[in-house]
């Protein structure tokens, strides 16, 4: 069994891929912490430091790797993972359920307003033009999100009402 969770920074797929992984009683993997891992660097010093085509091409082959495994898995994937090369293709041909957690472009901003240090992408992106690139970024993304086999509305739910709501997706 393969759970995949993709969608934008921040929608929660590290925190919901945890939770559900445990409530299942399978493998959890998250694919940033595991490219950190393999690299033993953080994404954002991987990025400072050897450029963002390096981390996607490390991405895409890492993707491969994690969804080649035998054993049962929930994967979280990165927010830009599914919308590079043919990545997508293969989260839907490796996997039994991949589902996008949808979040509105305010709640996006609200979470990354917070938490934009450790992001690359979102970084250097001031306050006010924020929403703006979130917007943008979404619209070139979410045609790629959308392919998922389920789409999950994550607005105004907390993390354990999101992983009930993927259950009863299985
Ligand atoms: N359902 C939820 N309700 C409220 N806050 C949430 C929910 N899910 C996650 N969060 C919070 O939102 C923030 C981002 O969550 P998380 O790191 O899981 O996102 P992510 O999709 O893995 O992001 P990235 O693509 O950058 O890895 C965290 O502070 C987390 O605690
Ligand atoms: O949305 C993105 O492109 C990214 C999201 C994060 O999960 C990391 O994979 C990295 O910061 C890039
Ligand atoms: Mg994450």
């Amino acid at each position: 069994m393969k759970v995949v969770l993709l969608g934008y920074m921040a929608s929660g797929k590290s925190t919901v891929g945890r939770l559900l992984a445990r409530q299942l009683g399978l493998e959890f993997i998250d694919l940033d912490e595991y490219i950190e891992e393999h690299q033993k660097k953080s994404i954002k010093n991987i990025f400072s430091e050897k450029g963002e085509i390096f981390f996607r091409k490390l991405e895409h082959q890492m993707l491969s790797e994690v969804l080649d495994k035998e054993e049962s898995i929930v994967l979280s994937t990165g927010g830009g993972t599914p919308c590079y090369g043919n990545n997508m293709e293969t989260i839907l041909k490796e996997s039994d359920l991949s589902v996008y957690l949808n979040l509105s472009i305010p709640s996006l901003v609200e979470r990354l307003s917070k938490e934009k240090e450790d992001r690359p992408l979102v970084k250097n992106i001031g306050e006010e033009e924020l929403p703006e690139f979130i917007g943008k970024h979404l619209f070139e993304r979410r045609p790629y999100y959308l392919q998922a086999k389920h789409t999950l509305d994550c607005n105004g739910i907390d993390a354990e009402t999101a992983v009930e709501q993927i259950k009863k997706l299985l």
